[in-house]
């Protein structure tokens, strides 16, 4: 079984750089079916298994791409498919996110419900009641979706019951090529839904208000390829915050924006870790002894849900108790019963969990139930004594660019062992078997292209 393998006790130092961010990469892919003409050029986007998913969704809709050296190429003049495959579609929730593009583009659309971290029910009823608002009629049957918009979509005032990510997003997307004016309020704000907003700016659209809790969008004719860089991943970059901080280390994150990790950053010295913002990145600090604090996500800008878990690592290690209360997603606690594998003192009521910290935790054999999961063990592991296993890596690949390459750069033990069993040393970075898969995952885009 493919495994990471962390030996815990090394103090991390040094300077890592953060890759460019998922969740902003997916819907810009995504978006890039709105071009009719020219291509777009996507600068930063990270070499992860959900990028390559979404690749493969719009290759199969007709688009052409290309990705080299972190730069992908789309050019879709055609779509030459309104069905979304279902085996690609299951696989990560995000390639949901095309059903807004193709509505708009060629107004029909047939998808399956999306798939992804089983970290709750995840409806997606407000994409559709958005879309519907729009004029699309939507029929639902047998895990698929169909929808049509027989007239173009029409431009409508869209209140969303919860500040969704995805059905911002989606609805950003087809309202782009609408006739007339779309309003959404009680969007999400999150910085990811400002960077797409940007991209689809830069294509020719007319987005204003992203970032706010009121995005109106102007719909225009047709929409051209643009050169867009994606922006860093703060869910990366707070994920090394804290492998920083639980080893007491001393860890530049080079490319973090300061802005973007404002709750994380305020809770890290709420606990006593110094940090330092500069302008191309921030600096992580951290002595022996760090306070309990009590942590509640909430949509942007409060505490992220995607960065609970790795926070919940650290307060284990804290000194006092802690409350982590999940408001996001109802079953985002199932990293719970693996901290616990490792020692940890936490009970679960509800949707909150009370974390004892200061007891010592000791390696064990541990499976990543979720991404954001996968990355808050392989944190603990870090401080942890003796050897801890971390299995379910589809999880963590999904999200994270050569973690163990990275964290091996600033001073951990860790490696990757593939199926294979070929378990390589902790020396050089090129020496992972992880990094040798993703090299060789490149070149196979690289010769092959998926439209071909
Ligand atoms: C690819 C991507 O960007 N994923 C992120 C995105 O997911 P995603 O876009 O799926 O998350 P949403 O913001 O849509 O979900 C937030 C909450 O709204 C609920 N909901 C959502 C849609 C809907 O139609 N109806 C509904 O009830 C969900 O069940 C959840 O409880 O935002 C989440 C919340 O910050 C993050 O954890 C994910 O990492
Ligand atoms: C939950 C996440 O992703 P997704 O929405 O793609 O499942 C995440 O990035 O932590």
């Amino acid at each position: 079984m493919t495994k990471i393998i962390v030996r815990g006790g090394q103090r991390l130092t040094g300077t890592v750089r953060v890759s460019g961010a998922k969740n902003a990469v997916l819907p810009i892919l995504a978006a890039s079916l709105l071009a009719t003409e020219g291509d777009s050029v996507i600068c930063d986007v990270p070499l992860l298994d959900d990028v390559m998913t979404i690749q493969n969704v719009l290759a199969s809709l007709g688009a052409q791409i290309s990705y080299n050296n972190e730069t992908m190429r789309v050019s879709a003049p055609l779509i030459s498919s309104f069905e979304a495959p279902y085996e690609l579609i299951r696989k990560m929730r995000a390639s949901f996110l095309v059903m807004g593009p193709l509505l708009a583009r060629i107004g029909k659309v047939r998808i399956s419900l999306p798939g992804g971290c089983a970290i709750g029910t995840r409806p997606i009823d407000q994409h559709l009641k958005g879309f519907e608002a729009m004029g699309a009629e939507i029929t639902l049957g047998q895990g698929f979706i169909e929808a049509t918009a027989p007239t173009k979509l029409k431009g409508a005032k869209i209140y969303l019951d919860v500040a969704s990510v995805g059905a911002t997003e989606n609805i950003m997307m087809a309202a782009a090529l609408a006739n007339g004016t779309t309003t959404i309020e009680n969007a999400a704000k999150e910085p990811e839904i400002v960077d797409l907003a940007n991209y689809i700016n830069a294509m020719g659209g007319k987005v204003r208000g992203a970032g706010t809790g009121m995005i109106r969008i102007e719909g225009v004719e047709r929409m051209k390829g643009a050169k867009h860089n994606v922006i860093p991943d703060r869910v990366e970059a707070g994920t090394y915050m804290i492998a920083s901080a639980i080893t007491g280390g001393d860890v530049f994150i080079e490319g973090a924006i300061g802005d973007h990790l404002t709750p994380v950053i305020s809770k890290l010295q709420e606990m006593g870790v110094e940090i330092t913002e500069s302008d191309n990145g921030i600096r992580v600090r951290s002595g022996a002894s760090l306070k309990a604090v009590d942590v509640k996500t909430l949509p942007h800008p409060g505490f992220p849900t995607d960065m609970q878990s790795q926070m919940m690592a650290l307060l284990l290690v804290s000194e006092g108790t802690s409350v982590v209360t999940e408001t996001v997603f109802e079953n985002r606690f199932m990293h719970v019963e693996q901290f616990q594998k490792m020692n940890a003192s936490i009970k679960v009521d509800g949707r909150s969990a009370i974390v004892t910290g200061g007891v010592p935790l000791t390696g064990a054999k541990v499976c990543a139930t979720d991404l954001r999961a996968g990355a808050a063990l392989i944190c603990a592991a870090l401080r942890a004594e003796g050897e801890t296993e971390v299995t379910g890596l589809h999880h963590i690949d999904r999200g994270y660019v050569d973690i163990t390459g990275k964290l091996r750069s600033l001073g951990a033990t860790i490696y990757r062992e593939e199926a294979e069993g070929v378990a390589t040393a902790q020396a050089g970075k090129s020496a992972d078997s992880a990094t040798y898969k993703r090299e060789k995952e490149v070149a196979v885009l690289k010769v092959q292209p998926t439209w071909a």
